[in-house]
């Protein structure tokens, strides 16, 4: 028996990079958390502690900060590939990279050049692979808490000795989407993109009717796949967040619909992948990230 050494990567996780540009008195934030790894010839460190093939933590958070300077951060995907390119580009023995950017949302204060509001919790994402030359792009959506008040069902599921929820035809139907989509080669118009991916979200969750969340699901992701060619496959994972009718009849009160109690745990989960049965091999598209 021997032991070796499994996969393995490093690097500085959760950067917190705010970036000011100004059009004359007219200013722009984009506010963004970083996080970079390097993969290749990573051996000598952990079993002799031999550094010299060790690009340190310490320089990757500095080349984001550098390189933010350096030119216009741009969309996070470009960065992301920037920056992941570097790092295989110019130090030997790494090979790979994977640099994961989240953008918060600041809203500029009304008519103000320079003051903002911090948006919702919402989050545009991305996650590039670098591996020699090649690079995957996933991008992505997280915290997009949307809610419908109708035109949700949930009925016709197995009674088995343990059910006890109650079948209905009119529910309130909540979510916390986390999408994530992968794109076909890596120079698409990303914030064009970014925005139509997540207005079709939007679109299909408030249009369809739904009869499980699993059914809106799919639906928002074939939405996804039949108007946008640059992408190949779309994960989601949806927790619901269920709303339980608050019974008042204790207090000779009919709950018509109208007054509930907003759980936040247990949630049900509901989570998968949608793609084209053509798509281009995800590759390392997908690769230490989470299933969903
Ligand atoms: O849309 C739903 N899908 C389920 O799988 C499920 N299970 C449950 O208890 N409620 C719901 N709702």
């Amino acid at each position: 028996m021997a032991i070796v050494l499994g996969p393995n990567q490093y690097g500085k996780a959760e950067n917190r990079l705010v970036t000011v540009s100004r059009n004359g008195s007219v200013h722009t934030v984009k506010d963004l958390t970083v996080s970079t790894s390097l993969r290749g010839d990573l051996a000598d460190t952990h079993l002799t502690g031999d550094n010299a093939k060790v690009l340190a933590t310490d320089t990757q958070k500095n080349t984001v900060y550098a390189f933010a300077k350096q030119a216009p951060v741009g969309e996070i995907e470009d960065f992301a590939l920037r920056l992941g390119r570097h790092f295989v580009g110019s130090q030997e023995p790494i090979t790979g990279a994977r640099i994961l950017i989240d953008e918060h949302s600041w809203d500029r204060i009304d008519g103000h050049d320079h003051s903002f509001v911090q948006g919702s919790n919402e989050k545009r994402t991305t996650a590039v692979t670098v591996d020699g030359s090649q690079a995957w792009v996933v991008s992505g959506v997280r915290d997009m808490v949307v809610l419908k008040s109708t035109g949700s069902e949930f009925h016709g599921y197995p009674k088995d000795p343990y059910t006890t929820l109650k079948e209905t035809d009119d529910r309130i139907l909540a979510t916390s989407v986390t999408a994530r989509w992968r794109y076909i080669g890596t120079d698409a118009d990303w914030a064009k993109s970014f925005a139509e991916i997540r207005s079709i979200m939007l679109k299909t969750f408030a249009d369809k009717h739904s009869l499980s969340l699993q059914q809106t699901l799919y639906a928002m992701g074939e939405a996804v796949l039949n108007a946008r060619s640059e992408v190949a496959e779309v994960r989601l994972s949806m927790p619901n967040k269920h709303h339980f009718l608050v019974d008042l009849s204790a207090f000779g009160l009919e709950n018509d619909n109208e007054v509930f109690y907003a759980a936040d745990r247990p949630y049900g989960l509901i989570e998968g992948s949608i793609l084209r049965d053509d798509a281009p091999e995800a590759g390392l598209a997908w690769s230490t990230l989470p299933a969903f």
